[in-house]
């Protein structure tokens, strides 16, 4: 309940969390001329600015400059061995952090026109929020509370130190031997991140190393942390952790058996949660299901009607682009009463690792598992002449098409992946056809040729078939 000497602010728009989602959702609804407060209880940019998507793909930045002499020595350019200096790398993250934090700055959106409130939000009924006290009174909410690291309840894991995203940043120095716990997008891209700055580097996985992606597209990687000496441990899973002299030791279960890994330090990538705890939601009629996610309609609504989510709080994938798509569907429920859902079918994901992984559409697998008829179409970067020119042609484009030459889904592996799965993102999103891309006239050489090449091998078992020779027959004797 508001007490006697709380500040009441009125809104149109009460936006929770100034992460990806949150800020655009405040940014898109100022301009548009609604009143808004956005609440931050933490740093202004949310995860992605300050302990995800930016510094890391900045330590990877630094990481693959590490390894640009070992390349050049393929193409004929001898360099010695990188002289790595750590506090240099950290410097260069930070940097990179501090010289985009000013787009994400309160003083930026206070300059908009819209309200900033510093501080935990916490609903106190289904149509106000409080924020220390300050209440807020608005026509409609938004949950953009975003997620945390989910460390897994292992005995003894609360008596060692680790490392999540959330400090492996604030690192000053490398750590001897780096045991990354759970081998998804944040333990494959941190963890080459790591060995190539030095470090040793153990990845334990439960199950296989990018589970979620086509194990044909996750090869090339796994190849290459193996030959940069990163130590995979995939199928096993972490059971219990203890100090041990110089650090730590977890145990494993594995189909051989019980096994020890001893490492300097553990970072803990074993998957992402959403926490509401502490949020009121109870109280404001905002129901979670029964794994604790917000139960939302086809519109981003929770069950109460004035309150959105958007980003990783509406519980599925956690890329930032989604939040930054989730903002667009919400705005147009809330200012323009247009029932608008989100993308269901064409929202890609890259893994930064080398090779580079990228995805758009359901997997190989996936179709499968939905018994649905399917070609698959490839085009190995081994027979691209720009991959060649640059002595970099592991990897492949990999096309998932209907009888019918319609795209279902696509995968890159290699260099570039995620620049070059743009056109598939299309593709999938306007239903077309292989002919489409086949028909593009694409510059050579460039890496995109491999998409090409891959739609038009659609045509190829068509254009030489028996018929076609047939047809070529007939019209040769026509004269
Ligand atoms: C290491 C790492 C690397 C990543 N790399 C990529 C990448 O390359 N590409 C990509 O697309 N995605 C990447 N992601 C995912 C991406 O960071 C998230 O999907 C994105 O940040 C989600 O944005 P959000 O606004 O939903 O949540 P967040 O960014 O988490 O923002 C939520 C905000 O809400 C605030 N908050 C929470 N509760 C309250 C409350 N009660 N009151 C007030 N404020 C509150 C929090 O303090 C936080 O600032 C990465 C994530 C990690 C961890
Ligand atoms: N490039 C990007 O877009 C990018 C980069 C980093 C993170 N992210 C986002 O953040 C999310 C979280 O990343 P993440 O890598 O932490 O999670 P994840 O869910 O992708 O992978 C976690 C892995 O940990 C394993 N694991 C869990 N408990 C274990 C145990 N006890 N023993 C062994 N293995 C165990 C799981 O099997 C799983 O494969 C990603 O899925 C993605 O949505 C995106």
């Amino acid at each position: 309940m508001a007490g006697a000497t709380a500040e009441r602010l009125e809104a149109d728009l009460c936006v929770v969390g100034a992460g990806s989602a949150g800020l655009s959702i405040a940014a898109g609804a100022s301009q548009l001329g609604a009143r808004v407060v956005l609440i931050e209880a933490g740093a202004m940019g949310g995860d992605c600015l300050n302990v995800g998507c930016v510094p890391s793909k900045a330590l990877i930045a630094a990481a693959r400059a590490a390894t640009l002499g070992e390349r050049a020595a393929g193409l004929g350019v001898a360099y010695g061995p990188p002289a790595i200096d750590f506090a240099a790398v950290m410097g260069h993250v930070h940097r990179t952090v501090a010289a985009i934090a000013p787009v994400d700055s309160e003083e930026r959106y206070s300059a908009m026109g819209v309200t900033v409130l510093r501080g935990r939000a916490c609903f106190l009924d289904p149509r106000t929020v409080a924020v220390g006290e300050r209440r807020i009174a608005a026509r409609r909410f938004v949950l953009a509370t975003g997620s945390r690291p989910f460390v897994p309840p292992l005995p003894g894991l609360d008596a060692v130190p680790y490392l999540t995203n959330e400090t492996v940043f604030a690192l000053e120095a490398l750590p001897r031997h780096l045991l990354v716990l759970g081998g998804g997008a944040i333990g494959c891209e941190l963890g080459q991140a790591f060995r190539r700055l030095g470090a040793e580097v153990s990845i334990v996985e439960q199950g296989r190393l990018l589970a979620g992606e086509d194990p044909e597209l996750v090869e090339p990687l796994r190849r290459r942390l193996l030959a940069e000496g990163v130590a995979l441990r995939e199928g096993a899973r972490a059971e219990r952790a203890e100090a041990a002299a110089g650090g730590l030791r977890l145990t494993l279960a594995t189909e051989a058996g019980a096994e020890t890994l001893e490492a300097s330090h553990l970072l803990v990538a074993a998957g992402r949660r959403s926490d509401f705890a502490g949020l009121g939601l109870d109280g404001a009629g905002i129901a979670l299901d029964e794994r604790g996610r917000l139960q939302l309609d086809g519109r981003l609504r929770t069950t109460n009607r004035r309150v959105f989510a958007a980003g990783d709080a509406a519980g599925g994938p956690c890329f930032t682009h989604l939040a930054g798509h989730h903002a667009g569907v919400v705005l147009k429920n809330v200012l323009f009463r247009l029932p608008a859902g989100p993308e269901r079918l064409a929202v890609p994901r890259v893994t930064y690792a080398e090779p580079e992984l990228a995805q758009v559409g359901p997997t190989e697998a996936e179709l499968r598992a939905q018994g649905r008829r399917f070609e698959v179409l490839r085009s190995a970067f081994f027979e691209n002449d720009r991959a060649q020119c640059e002595g970099e042609t592991e990897g492949l484009v990999k096309v998932l098409v209907t009888p019918r030459g319609r795209v279902l889904g696509a995968g890159i592996a290699g260099p570039q992946a995620g620049e070059l799965i743009l056109p598939w993102v299309l593709a999938v999103k306007r239903g077309m056809k292989a002919g489409d891309l086949a028909q593009a006239i694409v510059p050579y050489p460039t890496r995109s040729e491999a998409s090409k090449r891959a739609a038009a091998g659609y045509f190829l078992p068509r254009l030489f078939s028996e018929r076609s020779r047939r047809l070529v027959r007939l019209l040769r004797r026509l004269g």
